[in-house]
Parts: structure tokens; C-alpha cells; sequence
């Protein structure tokens, strides 16, 4: 199919599939094939050879699972994507294949829990050491830049601090010492900020979030340049075999086309709420790009569309203080993960970060008293209602202690 560019909300629901190709089917067809057949011997040892194109075996390449990337490396205006069974598959694929035993990766203070893991872990195993660093100024990321540094690794927004890195400024830079800047772009989805037209090299999304938006998958994408990802097809998908099941794929394209919608619903209703919740007394801070006094306010504004549906926010009080106030929500859902139609609420110190050591953890700005909260898709005033009635148990009258 000729693909003709379009608007990013008309590229989400087209890019990668023409229905005349498969019979006329409006939705793409699943390919729950594990794999395909050849037409004769010889046409295998082409197929095997690369002599011939064609799929072989649905870990080296399925029908469904090629929409779905050649959609999401549009829409990060990048050149090709692949698909990986989950957001830490991603992750890993993408660091293991930048580094090699001895080289050093840089950080953003701050990143996920399960990211964290993984850094300790290539540590032990392959001797691949980490630093973190806030970024934000551009001689202290000269200094922290090292030889053997293979790889700048951010997450913008930071989760769950939402603190963001100067995506700009980190490219000049790294461009100097020529150093790929890798950026998980989960919080914001590529409708909200797409660091590849910024000059970074390679965009992971856990798919599970946002882009799903649904709550029933785990997947993770990686977009970035054709000849690298090619690269990282062959080990990471060939070899090492992290890939997305098909079915996954195709609820990945069915809620990928309302992505816009979607997000720009979370980003309504997260902007009212975030309003709300710096006038509660028992907030003690919030954490919002789009509210006005967040630091990097204009940061924000430069460099993302809108300000996502992530806030997050310390209550007056302790671990147990948190975690009574989570008690006590009732439509609001306690769970991890984030960008789902329902709102979420989780504890950041006791469970995504739960792995990072204290001192690192209080590093990177999560208190035992943060909350984070994924603003859903319901009505913002039933949201409010169910926040309020939790937070009012915590003002200094009526404390979390008596309720317990
Ligand atoms: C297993 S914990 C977390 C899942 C997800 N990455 C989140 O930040 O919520």
C-alpha cells in the first residue's frame, strides 16, 4: 500500500492496512497463527534464507503484529517499530541491545521500579554500570557523560514524579559526544509528546498503558531507526523471543484508534482534578504539569501538547496515612499500571518502587506520603467526590487514625 501521509488522528486509525487487501474486512484480521506454511520445500530454504519475503513463524514476523508496528512507528514519526510481549521487554530489549559488558548507561533520576531492576541486574551480570542524573543542566550532563557510555535512558514525565527532562537540550548534548538518547514515552503517549522529531533515537512505550487504554493487555513497542531495530529483530525478538502474542496486537490496533479521544479526556478531567486537589487542605503537594506552579511548568508547554492524565501528590502524613487514604476511596481502584478508562491509585514507595532501596527512592523524590493517582475516563465531578470524601478523613478534625 502507498502510504500517503496524513493527521495524526487519521494515520491512528489507517496507517498499515488497506481493507481491500484482506477481503474487505473494516477491522484487520488476527493472524492467531503460531506459523505459516510454504508452498514447497524450496520456498522454505527462500524464506529461511531471506531469498524470498514472506512470514515464516509468528516470532520472526506475523501479519497482525506488522499493522501494529508500522501504525505505531508512524505516529512516533519514526521509521519502524517492534512489538514486545510487555513494557519491560522493551526495556530490556533496547539496553541489551546499546550495551556490552563494561559500558555505562545514563539515567534520568528517576525511573520505574522494574527499569531500576533491570539496571541492577545488567550491573551484576554484565558489569554494565548506571548513574542517575537530574539533566537539567547542560554542563552537568557534559561532566556525567562518560567513554563508555552507550546510552542516555529517561522516562519524561518521570514516573511517578512527574518531573520532566528538557528532551531538547539532552539531544544537543548527547549528539556532541554522539550518544543515543533512549525515552520512555509511556506517560505521554506519541499523541501528547513524540521525542523522535526532537532528535532522540529510540521511543518504548509500555503498550499496557495508554495506548491499550483498556486494561487487558501487557505489551511493550520500541520505534526507532530501520537498520537498528532491524538489529534488535534478530536477538531480542529472534533469539531471545520477547515478542507480542498476535491477539495482543490486535486489541493493541483496537484501542489504539481511540488513543486521541481517549487522552484528550484523561487530560480534561486530570486538569480539573489537579485544580481540586491543591486547594485540599490535606494535600500537602501536587505534582501536575499543567498546574501553573509546577516548576517545569513551561517545559511542559514547550514540549508536550497537553499535560497527560498522571498526577501525583503528598498527603499530610506518614506510609500509614497513605495507605489509610487509598483505604478509604471507594470507586477509585487501588491498583499499579495507569492510562486505563477506570482511575487509579497506587502507593509509589510500596508498590511500583518497591524494589528501590530507601535512599534511592528518596533521591528520586518519592516520599513515603506520595500518592499517585491515573485519572480515568469517568465524570471528573464522581472522581472529585470519591477523592474528596478520602481526603476530608484526613484533615487534622477528623484523621486517618480514627478511621482505622
Ligand atoms: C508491577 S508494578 C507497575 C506497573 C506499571 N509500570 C506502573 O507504573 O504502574
Amino acid at each position: 500500500m502507498v502510504h500517503q501521509k496524513k493527521r495524526f488522528e487519521t494515520e491512528i486509525i489507517h496507517t498499515g492496512y488497506d481493507s481491500l487487501e484482506e477481503q474487505g474486512s473494516l477491522v484487520p484480521p488476527l493472524f492467531q497463527t503460531s506459523t505459516f506454511t510454504f508452498s514447497s520445500a524450496q520456498e522454505g530454504e527462500q524464506r529461511f534464507c531471506g531469498e524470498s519475503n514472506g512470514y515464516i513463524y509468528s516470532r520472526l514476523g506475523n501479519p497482525t503484529v506488522r499493522i501494529l508496528t508500522e501504525r505505531i512507528a508512524a505516529l512516533e514519526q519514526g521509521e519502524a517499530a517492534l512489538a514486545f510481549g510487555s513494557g519491560m521487554a522493551a526495556v530490556s530489549g533496547t539496553l541489551f541491545h546499546l550495551t556490552k559488558t563494561g559500558d555505562h548507561i545514563l539515567c534520568s533520576q528517576g525511573i520505574y521500579g522494574c527499569t531500576f531492576g533491570l539496571l541492577q541486574l545488567m550491573k551484576e551480570k554484565h558489569q554494565i554500570t548506571h548513574d542517575f542524573l537530574s539533566m537539567d543542566k547542560e554542563d552537568e550532563l557534559r561532566s556525567a557523560i562518560r567513554d563508555n557510555t552507550a546510552c542516555l535512558y529517561i522516562e519524561t514525565p518521570i514516573n511517578p514524579t512527574m518531573r520532566l527532562i528538557d528532551l531538547e537540550m539532552v539531544v544537543k548534548v548527547a549528539k556532541e559526544y554522539n550518544v543515543p538518547v533512549v525515552v520512555d514515552n509511556t506517560f505521554s503517549s506519541p499523541y501528547l509528546q513524540q521525542p523522535l522529531t526532537l532528535g532522540c533515537d529510540y521511543v518504548i512505550h509500555s503498550a499496557t498503558k495508554y495506548i491499550g487504554g483498556h486494561g487487558d493487555v501487557i505489551a511493550g513497542l520500541v520505534i526507532g531507526r530501520h537498520e537498528e531495530l532491524g538489529k534488535m529483530a534478530m536477538s531480542t525478538q529472534k533469539d531471545i523471543g520477547g515478542i507480542i502474542s498476535p491477539f495482543d496486537a490486535w486489541l493493541l490496533l483496537r484501542g489504539l484508534k481511540t488513543l486521541p479521544v481517549r487522552i484528550d479526556r484523561h487530560c480534561d478531567n486530570a486538569g480539573k482534578i489537579a485544580k481540586m486537589l491543591k486547594q485540599h487542605l490535606a494535600v500537602k503537594k501536587m505534582y501536575f504539569p499543567g498546574d501553573l506552579d509546577f516548576p517545569q511548568h513551561e517545559l511542559a508547554q514547550k514540549q508536550m501538547k497537553r499535560p497527560g492524565g498522571m498526577i501525583s501528590f503528598e498527603i499530610n502524613g506518614n506510609k500509614e496515612d497513605a495507605q489509610a487514604f487509598l483505604n478509604a476511596c471507594k470507586l477509585i481502584k487501588i491498583a499499579v499500571s495507569l492510562g486505563d478508562a477506570e482511575t487509579l491509585i497506587q502507593h509509589p514507595a510500596t508498590m511500583t518502587h518497591a524494589v528501590v532501596p530507601e535512599e534511592e527512592r528518596l533521591k528520586m523524590g518519592i516520599t513515603d506520603n506520595l500518592i499517585r493517582l491515573s485519572v480515568g475516563l469517568e465524570a471528573w465531578e464522581d472522581i472529585w467526590d470519591d477523592l474528596k470524601q478520602a481526603l476530608d478523613l484526613m484533615t487534622p478534625e477528623n484523621t486517618a487514625y480514627e478511621m482505622k
